[in-house]
């Protein structure tokens, strides 16, 4: 080093040597400053900017070296061989461009470092021809390890400046880039010239066809001239560039802008512009993204690699926002000519909402939505899973099948919106009692199931049975305590089925057991239970076509008075001949009709029969028509009745209408209302099977009743049980005292009708006075006033 600095400082002029460096760092800023032109410039400009870029850096290192050579003064005659100075500058010009070239080519990560190591070789290139071009009166010894400490410094340096200078277009590159250049070309020269030792030898004379010092200023100054002249092209470029890339960096913000996806445009990995969106996105300024790595907000390497493997592709990955959290998004990489060189534009697409979309779905498909209890479908999925792995361990588990009784009288008395809400108090106390592994799903309706693995003990399942009914005692939305109840039936894997749909069989037949003793209980599956759901299943289908079969009949039973035994009506019952089982009694496929709302239909076709059987009758006898709670309480039965009575014909007043307590106690305000229209209408009421429901003085009052039938039952143990009879006498006295007349019903034998007698019951029903049968069978009874009591029965109630 020290060499070096001897060299420069003992024999050179350090003016010419500042001049240098002038004429090197103005030829440097110009070959950095095209450099960037050319790599903007399309295809048909490019070999010529590239020309320009390689003309005035190579004449820049020529003059810095012959403005050196100028300032170097080995107080010897010196002269220039003409032939190698030109070359020497051909060289620069050739080999930097060369160098230009290799630095821009496309899709080289290494190719500024390249191509700027081959600058820093074409600078040694033309400082050594330039060396052989020089003549002294002397002898000329280089020291070799200087020699390569020069081509060295130079190619390195060379290849630093031109990495930095094209790294960004901004002017601190351009500047540190430039800077760099300069070092390169000076440090090589000067490292070069103190690798030179001249011996002094008179005997030597310059070759009369060399250029003599003074002509070779001359000729430095004219190139450096030049390289002002393409000092200020470049930098009128450079301010024009600079401009544009403004207008079109402003042009393009405001199309990105108004995008609404996230664009973010990079040169390699740094990010150079973002629009606004994008900075939404991450929730900051587009400040404080630009400059920054693209790998900062797309933390996943091996999907920013798929991105730009397979342009235009869409990839699905996490984007790092501002406050670190990370958010699903899809990005599209594309590459575009900005500013003359090809940059990478990504659009982020903010996947959050498709993503909740998405798992909306997912959970409607698997969720009920009302509750947001599992469905049907997830059940059957959970439960044959766990079929499957307690058939492998050997264990024991439970399926309870719940349904909710008194739920359809809730939504038709208070609305849907409440029946809503007790179905959701009902998933939620349900629920509350359950504890892990455990499963509740809302099969559908007022129906929830609930999977209870690892069961050692089915006593445990009885517990959690209970548990559960006494967590539904509730009084809410006006709902009272008690209209809703759930029943329970509980079958057990694998004592009780093997499968799934013979589990929930299983279960389905204990529920249906446990609704059928009582409601608001539980019941475990037992064989035989299994049968009777099949059973019960069978005679619902039949029933559904036994009208269009003609397979229902009516049969008719009179009513009579007590005292003279002359018929005041008849009440109307239903029989059903089925081809194969024969009759069915009505205790068996009534309930059936009405829990499956087959009434409705039947009832409606009792009702015409009957109605248009009585008009027919030529003594004004009264016709009473069982009628179920469903019917009651369902739309437009006060109509039809009314439309029924005038298409028949029949006058109101012959209709009696017979209805249970328990008809009126599940929705009484609509009862009451429809009762009032049949009454309205002339039709008359008649309380049935009174002693057996509720018996409830205040409903006796409430409701418009003409009439009380006393239950069979208490009459047919009259003679046998005092209580029996004690009810009978109050009913009675009741009926007296309210003014409503009393009918006895199931008197079937003469002691019978002598206590009614004594204790004063009017009319009266049973087998003592007829059989219910077809009303061919009564044919002089309903046509001539005939008395229909045997004589010494006539005789016991006159008694
Ligand atoms: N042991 C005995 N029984 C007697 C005597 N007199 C009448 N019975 C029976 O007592 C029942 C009286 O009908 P219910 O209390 O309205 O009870 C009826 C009624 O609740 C229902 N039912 C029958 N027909 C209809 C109908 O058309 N509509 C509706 N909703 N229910 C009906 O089925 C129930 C049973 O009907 P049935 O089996 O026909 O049974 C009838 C009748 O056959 C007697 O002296 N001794």
């Amino acid at each position: 080093m020290l060499t070096v600095y001897d060299c420069i400082v003992s024999e050179h002029d350090l003016r010419l040597v500042a001049l240098a460096a002038l004429v090197c760092a103005l030829a440097s800023l110009t070959a950095v400053n095209l450099l960037h032109h050319v790599r903007r410039s399309g295809h048909s400009s490019r070999i010529v900017w590239l020309g320009i870029a390689a003309a005035s850096t190579g004449f820049g290192i020529w003059a810095t070296h012959f403005i050196a050579m100028l300032a170097f003064s080995p107080s010897l005659p010196t002269a220039y061989n003409v032939v190698l100075t030109v070359i020497s500058l051909i060289a620069a010009v050739a080999l930097t461009g060369i160098g230009f070239g290799a630095a821009l080519l496309p899709g080289l990560a290494a190719a500024p470092w390249i191509g700027g190591a081959m600058v820093g070789g074409g600078i040694a290139v033309m400082h050594y021809t330039g060396m052989a071009a020089f003549e002294v009166a002397g002898t000329i010894a280089w020291d070799p390890a200087l020699v390569a400490s020069s081509i060295l410094l130079g190619g390195l340096i060379g290849a630093a400046s031109l990495f930095v200078a094209l790294r960004s277009f901004s002017l601190r590159s351009k500047l540190v880039g430039a800077l760099l250049l300069t070092v390169a070309i000076c440090s090589h020269h000067f490292t070069a010239m103190g690798a030179v030792a001249i011996t002094p030898d008179p005997a030597i004379a310059l070759s009369p066809s060399s250029i003599r010092t003074e002509w070779l200023a001359i000729g430095v100054a004219f190139v450096s001239l030049a390289i002002l002249l393409l000092a200020v092209v470049a930098l009128s470029l450079d301010i024009r560039e600079r401009r544009r890339a403004s207008l079109e960096m402003e042009r393009m913000r405001d199309l990105t802008d108004a995008a609404v996806e996230g664009l973010v445009l990079c040169n390699g990995d740094t990010i150079v512009t973002v629009n606004q969106s994008f900075a939404r996105l991450v929730g900051l300024t587009s400040d404080q993204i630009v400059g920054q790595s693209l790998a900062a907000w797309i933390p996943d390497s091996s999907k920013r690699d798929n991105l730009f493997a397979a342009l235009g592709q869409a990839v699905e990955t996490e984007l790092r926002n501002g406050d670190g959290t990370l958010l699903p998004v899809e990005l599209i990489a594309r590459q575009i000519n900005y500013n003359g060189a090809l940059h990478n534009v990504v659009a982020f697409r903010d996947l959050r909402d498709r993503r909740n979309a998405e798992a909306q779905i997912r959970y409607l498909a698997h969720h009920d939505p009302l509750t947001g209890l599992d469905n049907r479908a997830s059940f059957d999925q959970r439960l044959d899973r766990e079929i499957r792995l307690h058939r492998r361990a050997k264990r024991q588990m439970a399926l309870l099948c719940l349904d909710l009784d008194g739920f359809k009288e809730v939504n038709d008395i208070y609305g849907h919106a409440t029946g809503d809400r007790v179905l959701q108090d009902i998933a939620r106390h349900l629920s509350a009692v359950l504890v892990d592994g455990q499963m509740l799903a809302r099969l559908g309706g007022d129906e929830f199931a609930i999977i209870a693995p690892l069961v050692t003990d089915p006593a445990q399942v009885g517990q959690l049975a209970d548990t559960l009914l006494k967590s539904l005692k509730w009084d809410e939305d006006g709902v009272p305590a008690g209209l809703v109840s759930v029943s329970i039936g509980i079958a057990l894997y694998p004592s009780d089925a093997k499968d799934r749909t013979e589990l929930l069989s299983s279960a389905d037949a204990a529920l249906y057991r446990a609704k059928t003793e009582g409601k608001g209980t539980y019941r475990f599956f037992e064989a035989a239970m299994g049968a009777q759901i099949r059973e019960r299943r069978s005679i619902e289908h039949d029933l559904r076509s036994a009208i269009a079969n003609n397979e229902l009949s009516l049969a008719y039973q009179p009513q009579a008075q007590v005292d003279t035994g002359e018929v005041n009506g008849f009440e109307v019952l239903l029989r059903w001949t089925h081809p194969t089982r024969g009759k069915v009694p009505p205790s068996i496929f009534i309930p059936i009709a009405e829990d499956s709302g087959l009434i409705l239909k039947i009832g409606e076709w009792v009702m015409r029969e009957a109605c248009h059987e009585a008009a027919t009758w030529m003594r004004p006898l009264t016709i009473a028509v069982n009628v179920s709670a469903l019917q009651l309480t369902s739309d437009g039965f006060v109509e039809f009745v009314q439309s029924t009575l005038s298409q028949t014909k029949l006058p109101p007043e012959r209709l009696e209408i017979e209805i249970t307590e328990t008809a009126l106690i599940r929705d009484p305000n609509r009862a009451l209302q429809t009762l009032q229209k049949l009454k309205a209408l002339g039709v008359n009421i008649a309380m049935d099977d009174f002693g057996t429901g509720y018996s409830s003085l205040s409903n006796l009052r409430a409701f418009p009743f003409d009439k009380i039938k006393i239950d069979r039952s208490f009459i047919q143990a009259v003679h046998t049980n005092p209580q029996a009879a004690a009810i009978v006498r109050a009913v009675l006295g009741l009926g007296r005292g309210l003014g409503l007349p009393v009918i006895a019903e199931g008197v079937e034998t003469s002691e019978e009708l002598r206590f009614l007698g004594l204790e004063g019951c009017t009319e009266a029903q049973g087998y003592l006075f007829g059989r219910p049968a077809p009303i061919a069978e009564f044919v002089p009874l309903i046509n001539d006033n005939v008395v229909v009591l045997p004589q010494p029965l006539r005789r016991a109630a006159a008694d």
